[in-house]
């Protein structure tokens, strides 16, 4: 694990000695749109016209941001409109690689052995971490955008002459509901686990871990009432917190030490998972083998012996009981 300085790669865990054994998350840098005509978005200077064949997406299985990206892009039938490469599970001392073992693809674009090499093809000077998801611009050979709440949000909307215009996962009119809950479910689910777990301080811990809990609980009470994350219709909100429930009893509960309770303790959220799981097409976004594999063997400050659990043991076809509540599409 490391980071790029002005271009130049260096291995190095995150810093947490200035904020209290608080792990911060940095900003994602390259923040582009892609947009139906071209023009670049409000506020943004470089324009991307969405076309078939132009874009590629670098994505990890294993991670949760990236596993957003790879679901929109299947549920929107963009998977012949934008093509994927698939790091290996493994992040050490090189971050990212291309080993095309075990599922992953390496890197077909350019054959690299690394994924900051494509960070830096797009800027050579480039200073930050080197994360997926990656949304690449095989034209311009830049990278358009690594953020994946806004690759989400292109896969959605820019695409609708290939892709299936009638999925609709951020409607106008629920646009402010669903940044309320992505707002919460960010701070202390999406990212909270990884608060819990990369916190070097107890104090840090416990913070997270409380956060995380009440949220999950908050979250249980809303999902008692109706179907969905915003009421009756499936939404973007649900999607993002799906990727993190997905993770949750395999990986967050013993690797992270989020272990209140699992979410098979969760009524709710545990038929809720079930049936997101079970939309045609999901289950085939979920890889756990490198979901598992990636966590445990790859932090090394956490899981010295790089041990990876057999369990435990889900059964995520297993029938859910949400049909008790109304959903409209
Ligand atoms: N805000 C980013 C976060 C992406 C992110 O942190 N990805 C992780 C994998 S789960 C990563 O690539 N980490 C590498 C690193 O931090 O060095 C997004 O949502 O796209």
């Amino acid at each position: 694990m490391g980071l790029l300085v002005d271009g130049v790669w260096r291995d190095q865990w995150y810093d947490t000695s200035k904020t209290g054994g608080r792990f911060e998350r940095s900003k994602s840098q390259f923040r582009d749109f892609i947009t139906r005509d071209g023009r670049p978005a409000e506020g943004r200077e470089r324009g991307f016209k969405a076309e078939t064949g132009r874009y590629h997406l670098y994505v990890s299985y294993a991670c949760p941001w990236a596993h957003r990206t790879l679901i929109f892009r299947k549920l929107k039938k963009l998977e012949d409109v934008i093509s994927v490469s698939v790091v290996h599970h493994f992040m050490g001392e090189n971050g990212w690689t291309f080993r095309a073992e075990d599922g992953a693809t390496g890197d077909t674009l350019y054959g690299a052995d690394f994924l900051h090499q494509i960070y830096t093809r797009a800027d050579p000077h480039y200073s930050g971490r080197v994360t997926v998801p990656v949304l690449w611009d095989r034209r311009t050979e830049t990278i358009v955008n690594n953020e994946s709440a806004e690759i989400i949000r292109m896969f959605n909307a820019a695409f609708d002459d290939w892709g299936d215009a009638s999925v609709d996962f951020y409607p106008e009119s629920l646009r402010t509901e669903i940044d309320a809950v992505n707002a919460l479910v960010y701070e202390h689910i999406n990212n909270g686990v990884y608060k819990a777990g990369f916190a070097t301080t107890q104090e840090a811990y416990e913070e997270a871990f409380t956060a995380l809990f009440e949220a999950l609980d908050e979250v249980e009470a809303r999902l008692s009432r109706q179907r969905y994350l915003v009421g009756e219709r499936l939404t973007e909100a649900d999607w993002r917190l799906f990727t993190t429930l997905v993770r949750f009893d395999p990986v967050y509960v013993g690797h992270f030490k989020c272990n209140l309770r699992r979410i098979a303790d969760y009524p709710n959220l545990s038929n809720y998972l079930r049936e997101l799981y079970q939309v045609p097409g999901v289950a085939e976004t979920v890889n756990m083998q490198h979901i598992k594999a990636h966590y445990y063997a790859s932090h090394a400050t956490i899981n010295p012996t790089r041990i990876v659990p057999l369990g435990p043991q889900i059964d995520h076809w297993a029938p859910h009981d949400r049909d008790r509540l109304p959903a409209t599409s």
